[in-house]
């Protein structure tokens, strides 16, 4: 995938701009709102949010009209600790503190999953985004090391423990989507408790114009399904099903935040949506954000689960790592490519073509906070 190289930056990911102290978004940064998009910010029809203390069976069913529907959905009583989140923030205010210089000594690779970059799909864009990330794949320890020499326990202590709980929750996220989809995990050709996990933490500076900025475009996830911590602050916003109006997902006190990514859209040939959405900024508040990726072992084939109610696949199957290739060039058309030629187009693959980054004009929305 086209990496942004450093050389022209005085930040690892603002292309030369001082989030900090710009009064003015700059031309680099600039977007505009395209026509026909409207802003839904009232969460009453909104996204579901499911508490996962209740029984089982009632739960499968409220996730599983959530991932047909919206593609998403929050979760409360999750298992998840308090303290995990709370410690997984402080970690991530720490994190993007740090000077420009040292955060370029983990700047990530061209070829490379791990460290700060801009987002990924950047090259796609005319504009810049309003965002510097950093990701972490397996262990944060080197890339840690590298921005506190002497003092890298903490933050790896900290990822670690909030890798595996979000591990833990995708795991039984996953077994109960499967269970509404009628399959089971030896329908699977690999382990759930196999999954792998990448961990995103998103910082989306305050922004004196917010309504010509962009913090993230708008895309959909590669995973089978993400996690987001996103904190008291809004900013993540999803598409309808019409593919005409964005809705904020409204902060929940202690809830998560889970996107279907197109690699369950694939397993559940299509039932489970994989849901488009972006983030946006806001003139006051600095917004931190914490996104678990969750993906089957690596070289696991994803597959249609196809059945007696499920007889045709619509996809091709694929490995994650291949997704991720196909994803780095088609962008928002990956998904679209792996469809079987005589699937036919089906009223399942209501994904808002609109979007696709040749036709689309990057989307803004009024002022949020
Ligand atoms: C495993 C991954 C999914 C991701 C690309 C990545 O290598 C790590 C970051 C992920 C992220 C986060 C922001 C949005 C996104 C589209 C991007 O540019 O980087 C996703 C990628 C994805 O889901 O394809
Ligand atoms: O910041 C957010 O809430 C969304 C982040 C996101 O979509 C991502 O990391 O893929
Ligand atoms: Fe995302």
């Amino acid at each position: 995938m086209p990496s942004i190289s450093s050389g022209d930056l005085s930040s690892p990911l603002d292309g030369g701009v001082d989030f900090g102290s710009v009064k003015t978004v700059p031309e680099s940064h600039a977007w505009q709102e395209p026509e026909g998009f409207s802003l839904e910010s009232s969460d009453l029809d909104g996204i579901p949010v499911i508490d996962l203390s209740t029984p089982w069976w009632g739960v499968a069913r409220e996730i599983g009209r959530a991932c047909a529907s919206w593609g998403a959905f929050q979760v409360v009583n999750h298992g998840v600790p308090d303290n995990v989140l709370k410690r997984v923030e402080e970690q991530g205010w720490r994190l993007f503190s740090l000077p420009p210089d040292q955060k370029l000594k983990a700047e990530r690779g061209p070829d490379e999953i791990a460290g700060f970059g801009a987002p990924r799909i950047t090259h796609f864009f005319p504009k810049r985004m309003w965002t510097e990330g950093f990701t972490v794949f397996g262990s944060p320890l080197e890339q840690a090391r590298r921005l506190w020499p002497h003092d890298h326990m903490q933050f790896c202590e900290v990822i670690e423990e909030y890798q595996s709980e979000m591990k833990s929750l995708t795991v039984k996220l996953l077994e109960l989507i499967l269970e509404w989809v009628g399959a089971g995990k030896e329908d699977l050709n690999w382990e759930v408790g196999d999954s792998s996990g990448v961990t995103q933490l998103n910082s989306y500076p305050s922004c004196p114009e917010p309504s010509r900025a962009m913090g993230l475009a708008p895309h959909t996830d590669s995973s089978l399904l993400t996690v987001i911590h996103q904190s008291n602050t809004s900013g993540l916003q999803l598409l309808d099903a019409s593919g005409q109006k964005w809705v904020t997902v409204p902060p929940v006190h202690g809830a998560l935040v889970v996107n279907i990514g197109d690699l369950l859209h694939i397993l559940s040939n299509g039932r489970c949506r994989s849901s488009m959405h972006r983030a946006v900024v806001n003139r006051v508040h600095h917004r931190l954000s914490f996104a678990y990726f969750c993906f089957p072992s690596p070289g696991a084939t994803v597959e249609p689960l196809i059945g007696p109610d499920e007889p045709t696949a619509l996809y091709r199957s694929v490995t994650w790592t291949e997704y991720l290739r196909i994803k780095g060039t088609l962008f928002n058309n990956a998904l679209f490519s792996l469809l079987l030629p005589d699937s036919g187009f089906s009223t399942r693959l209501q994904q808002p073509f609109s979007l696709l980054p040749s036709q689309s004009r990057p989307s803004v929305m009024q002022e949020s906070h």
